[in-house]
C-alpha cells in the first residue's frame, strides 16, 4: 500500500461546509431529541456528532479483501441494490462510497437548495457553451452531483415521479427486454411506501415498502389555484404517476414527518449490522481492475484516508457511481471509445461507446408573476424562522418541511410536440413562491445561489420583486431532442471529466419552451390567478435588451441566460442489445464484452423520461438486484 497522490484540482474543488452551529447545550438537547441516532464519531470534527456512521459490523476494523459483489456508489441505485442482494445471507457485498454519510441538516427540506455548495456535493461544471447559462456565474453551467451515502438523494429536492408508460415501453422497444412499463412498475411499486390521502388504496401504489413517498405537509393556497387553473384549461388533477395520470397533481415527495427519505434512510440505515453487507464512506473508487486477456473484471482499486487498496470480488463488480461517475471510471479502466482512451493514454480493452450520448432536463425559472396580496406565498423571512424550526421538530411540518417551496407537477404537451403518441414535452413545477423568495435581509438566497444565478443579473431581473409575494412554475423540458456527451480530461482519475450538455443546439428545444412559456401564462391570466392578481414580472436582462419584452426573441433570450438543469443527466452509460452501435450496456446491465461488469444507475437510461431520476435510479437498483439473483441463483 503507498501514499496516493491527490491532484490540486481536487483539492481546491473540494466544497466547505456552510453551516455552523454555536455551542449550545439546549441546541445540543434540540437537535439530539430530534435524531437520537446520530452518534458521534470523530471530536475534531464539529459536525461529527451530528452525521450518521456505518461501522462495520462484528467489530471488523477493516474491510475483508474478497466479496461475492463489490459495489460502487452507495446513492439513489447503489443503496437499493446492496440492500436487496443482502437480504438472505447468500451472498457478501461491499459498498463502496467517497462521499459521507448523513447529517441532521441533510434531513431539513427547507436547505435543500444549500447543500450544492457543501462537501456532499461533486462540484461539476459543464464545458463552456456560448449561448446558454449566459447569466451564471462564470457563463457557465453547474452540474453538481451528491456525494454521500445516499448519493444525490441526498441532496435533491425530493420529487418523486415515474414516468408515463409510453417513456418505458419505447425503451423496452428498442430491444431492452424487461424494462416495458408493466415490468418496471412492479419495482417502483416494491419499494415504495406510499401514504398519500386517497391515492394510496390504488392499485399501482404500496404502503408497505421501505421508501416514505407522502404529499408536502405544508402548501400555500397557490397550489389550489394552479390546479383548478389546470381544469379550466382541460389538465385533470389526478395522481400524476398513475399510468393513466397524464395532468395535474399535488407534488409527491420522498419525505417523511417532514424529514428527507434518501436512498440510504430507505435501504441501508436499518441493515447496518447485517454481517454480509460492508459500507465503506469515503472510499473512492479509481479503477476496476478488468484482465486484458479474457477480459473479466476481478476487482476495484480504492482510495481511503489517501491510501491506496485494492479489494477483489469473487462474482461482480457494480458501477453505481451515478451518470458522471460510472463512464469516468468505465474510461479509466479502458472501457471506452478507443481513440479517446488511448489519446489519454489509457490501454484499451474495449472499444464501447461510454459517454458518447447524454440528455439533461434543463428548466426555466425566469416566468415569474407578481401577486397583489401578501401572505400568500412562501418567503424564507416569513416561514423559515426559529418557531417553525421548533415546531418541524415535533411536529414535521411548517415552512421547514417545504421541499423549496414546490407544490404541484403538471404536465402537458404543447402544440410544437411532434411526438406521434400522447406523452407530455414539458413539465411545469408549480412552486409556492419563486426564486425570488428566498431574498430580502438575512435571508439565504439559497435557490439563486444553488443556480449559480450571477449577483448583478438577478438584482437587474429580479430586485425590484426580491422577498416579494409571487407564483411561478418552472418549466422543464422533458424531451429534448439536443444531445450531449462526456470526455476525460485525461488518465487522472481526480481529475473531473469533460462534460458538454449542448443545451438547445436544436431549435426545436427552444420552440418547445417558448410554446410553454405561452401555456403557463394562459393559465395565469385565469380568474384562479387572477384572484390574486398574477401578474407577469417584465424581467430586464441586460444580455437581452434588443428585444421587446415578452416577445419570442426576448424569451429565447431568457432561457438562453437563466439556463437552469434540473440535474437529470443520463444516457452516457447507455442501454441497449447487442448489435446497438450506441450501447454500453446489454438490458440485464452488463457491460458489452466484458464479464463480471454491470452498471446499475441512472446512466443507463438509454432515452429520456417524463420523470424526475431519483425514482427511476431506485427502481433501476432494485430490478438489478432480481436480475443479478436470478443469474446467480441467489
Ligand atoms: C440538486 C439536485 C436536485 C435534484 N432533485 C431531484 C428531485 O427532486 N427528484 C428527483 O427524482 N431527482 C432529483 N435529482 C436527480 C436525482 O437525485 C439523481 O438523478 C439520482 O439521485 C441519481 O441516482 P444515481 O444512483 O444514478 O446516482 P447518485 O445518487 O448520484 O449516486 C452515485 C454515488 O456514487 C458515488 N461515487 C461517485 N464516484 C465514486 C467513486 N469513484 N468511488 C466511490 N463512490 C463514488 C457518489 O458519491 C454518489 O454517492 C436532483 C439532482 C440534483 C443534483
Amino acid at each position: 500500500q503507498k501514499e496516493f497522490q491527490i491532484s490540486k484540482e481536487t483539492q481546491d474543488r473540494k466544497g466547505k461546509l456552510l453551516f455552523s452551529y454555536p455551542q449550545s447545550p439546549v441546541l445540543d438537547l434540540l437537535l439530539k431529541t430530534a435524531a437520537p441516532n446520530y452518534v458521534a464519531r470523530n471530536p475534531q470534527d464539529i459536525f461529527d456528532f451530528l452525521r450518521d456512521s456505518y461501522p462495520l459490523p462484528g467489530g471488523l476494523e477493516s474491510p475483508l479483501d474478497e466479496y461475492d459483489y463489490v459495489v460502487v456508489g452507495a446513492g439513489s441505485a447503489g443503496s437499493a441494490l446492496a440492500s436487496r442482494l443482502t437480504e438472505g445471507s447468500k451472498a457478501s457485498v461491499l459498498l463502496l462510497e467517497a462521499g459521507k454519510p448523513e447529517m441532521l441538516v441533510t434531513d431539513v427540506p427547507v436547505l435543500a437548495p444549500l447543500f450544492q455548495d457543501t462537501d456532499y456535493a461533486w462540484q461539476y461544471y459543464m464545458e463552456r457553451q456560448p449561448g446558454v447559462c449566459m447569466g451564471m456565474e462564470d457563463e457557465r453551467c453547474f452540474w453538481p452531483r451528491g456525494k454521500a451515502v445516499g448519493g444525490t438523494s441526498v441532496i435533491n429536492y425530493m420529487i418523486y415521479t415515474r414516468g408515463r408508460p409510453q417513456d418505458w415501453d419505447r425503451i423496452a422497444g428498442d430491444g431492452n427486454y424487461g424494462w416495458s412499463y408493466d415490468n418496471v412498475l412492479k419495482y417502483y411499486m416494491k419499494s415504495e411506501k406510499a401514504t398519500l390521502k386517497g391515492f394510496d388504496e390504488n392499485p399501482y401504489r404500496n404502503r408497505y415498502g421501505v421508501l416514505p413517498v407522502e404529499f408536502v405537509p405544508v402548501r400555500t393556497k397557490l397550489i389550489e389555484a394552479f390546479l383548478e387553473a389546470g381544469r379550466l384549461m382541460g389538465h385533470r388533477t389526478v395522481d400524476y404517476n398513475a399510468p393513466d395520470g397524464f395532468g395535474f397533481g399535488y407534488v409527491q415527495v420522498t419525505i417523511s414527518d417532514g424529514r428527507r427519505q434518501s436512498s440510504a434512510k430507505a435501504f441501508l440505515h436499518k441493515h447496518k449490522k447485517r454481517m454480509n453487507l460492508h459500507i465503506l464512506p469515503e472510499s473512492r473508487v479509481i479503477k476496476v481492475l478488468i484482465d486484458p486477456n479474457t477480459k473479466v473484471a476481478y476487482g476495484v482499486e480504492y482510495v481511503r484516508n489517501r491510501l491506496k487498496r485494492t479489494v477483489k470480488a469473487r462474482r461482480e463488480i457494480i458501477l453505481s457511481a451515478g451518470p458522471i461517475a460510472s463512464p469516468q471510471l468505465l474510461m479509466l479502466s479502458g472501457v471506452g471509445p478507443k481513440q479517446q482512451l488511448t489519446s489519454v493514454g489509457i490501454s484499451l480493452i474495449k472499444d464501447l461507446p461510454v459517454g458518447q450520448t447524454l440528455y439533461d432536463h434543463i428548466c426555466f425559472p425566469g416566468q415569474i408573476f407578481s401577486l397583489n396580496e401578501t401572505n400568500v406565498s412562501f418567503t424564507e423571512n416569513r416561514d423559515a424562522t426559529l418557531p417553525a424550526f421548533i415546531r418541524w421538530l415535533y411536529y414535521g411540518d411548517s415552512g421547514i418541511a417545504s421541499p423549496g417551496a414546490v407544490e404541484g407537477i403538471g404536465y402537458i404537451k404543447t402544440e410544437v410536440s411532434d411526438d406521434p403518441e400522447d406523452v407530455p414535452d414539458i413539465e411545469l413545477i408549480s412552486i409556492g413562491g419563486s426564486i425570488v423568495s428566498d431574498g430580502g435581509p438575512g435571508a439565504s438566497k439559497g435557490v439563486r445561489k444553488g443556480m449559480k444565478i450571477k449577483d448583478s443579473v438577478f438584482n437587474e431581473a429580479f430586485g425590484s420583486i426580491d422577498n416579494t409575494d409571487t407564483w411561478s412554475t418552472f418549466l422543464m423540458l422533458l424531451h429534448p431532442k439536443s444531445k450531449g456527451r462526456l470526455e476525460l480530461k485525461d488518465n487522472n482519475p481526480f481529475s473531473f471529466p469533460k462534460l458538454y450538455g449542448n443545451y438547445l443546439t436544436d431549435p426545436r428545444d427552444v420552440a418547445t419552451f417558448i410554446a410553454g412559456i405561452r401555456h403557463v401564462a394562459k393559465l395565469a391570466s385565469t380568474e384562479p390567478f387572477q384572484r390574486y392578481g398574477a401578474k407577469l414580472h417584465p424581467a430586464n436582462y441586460r444580455e437581452c435588451r434588443m428585444f421587446a419584452f415578452d416577445t419570442d426573441e426576448y424569451w429565447e433570450c431568457a432561457i438562453r441566460t437563466l439556463t437552469a438543469t434540473l440535474h437529470h443527466q443520463i444516457g452516457t452509460c447507455r442501454m441497449g442489445p447487442a448489435g446497438d452501435p450506441e450501447a454500453v450496456v446489454d438490458p440485464e446491465l452488463r457491460v458489452h464484452g466484458i464479464q463480471g461488469l454491470r452498471v446499475v444507475d441512472t446512466s443507463v437510461l438509454p432515452r429520456t423520461i417524463s420523470a424526475h431520476t431519483n425514482a427511476p435510479g431506485i427502481m433501476i437498483g432494485e430490478f438489478a438486484a432480481d436480475l443479478i439473483k436470478s443469474n446467480w441463483n441467489l
